[in-house]
């Protein structure tokens, strides 16, 4: 939700992402798989590209982390608020930060990690949250049924911002 301090949107199509600290609630293998599950849900309304890498300058990092970590953003313990992450640009740009205090679930215990994911990599690509309880971006958690993450106004939303891209 701090897309506000960054650009609108990416200007390239192919993005790069680097996942951290991981949560012990899941295996890493586990993490990984719903991460890239998360990304590709944008992937395939977007037409944007995915890498996953180990560098350090990773265009979106992802961890796991709990009360201050590094940004003005401190989480809050368990519940609350569960994740956040920074709009399109350098540095902080689209980095994804999850709430290690809470319960990350694979399923539909604790918070189920894709649902949430793939609502921070909204942010992390550009879009705002919305006021339409049935869009992926609404500002509170409701555990989807992962066959349908993107409404209707959300696959409209990021085609908006990305199908006309023409760079590189
Ligand atoms: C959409 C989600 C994946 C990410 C959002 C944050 C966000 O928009 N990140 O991009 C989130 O964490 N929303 C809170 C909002 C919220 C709900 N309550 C709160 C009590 C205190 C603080 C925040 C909240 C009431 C109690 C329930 C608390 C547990 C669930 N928490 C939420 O739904
Ligand atoms: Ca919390
Ligand atoms: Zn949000
Ligand atoms: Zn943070």
């Amino acid at each position: 939700e701090y897309s506000h301090i960054q650009g609108t949107r990416w200007n390239k199509n192919v993005l790069t992402f680097r996942i951290g600290r991981y949560t012990r609630d899941l295996r890493h293998s586990v993490v990984d798989s719903l991460i890239e599950s998360a990304f590709s849900v944008w992937a395939r309304a977007s037409g944007l590209t995915f890498v996953r890498t180990n560098s350090h300058n990773a265009d979106i990092m992802v961890e796991f982390v709990t009360y201050a970590h590094g940004d003005f953003y401190p989480f809050d313990g368990p519940r609350g608020t569960l994740a956040h992450a920074f709009g399109p640009g350098m540095g902080t740009g689209g980095d994804t930060h999850f709430d290690d205090d809470e319960r990350w679930s694979a399923g539909a215990a604790g918070y189920n990690l894709l649902v949430v994911a793939a609502h921070e990599f909204g942010h992390a690509l550009g879009l705002r949250h919305s006021r339409n309880p049935e869009s992926l971006m609404y500002p509170t958690y409701k555990a989807f049924r992962p066959a349908n993450l993107l409404s209707r106004e959300d696959v409209a939303n990021i085609k908006a911002l990305y199908t006309p891209l023409k760079v590189n």
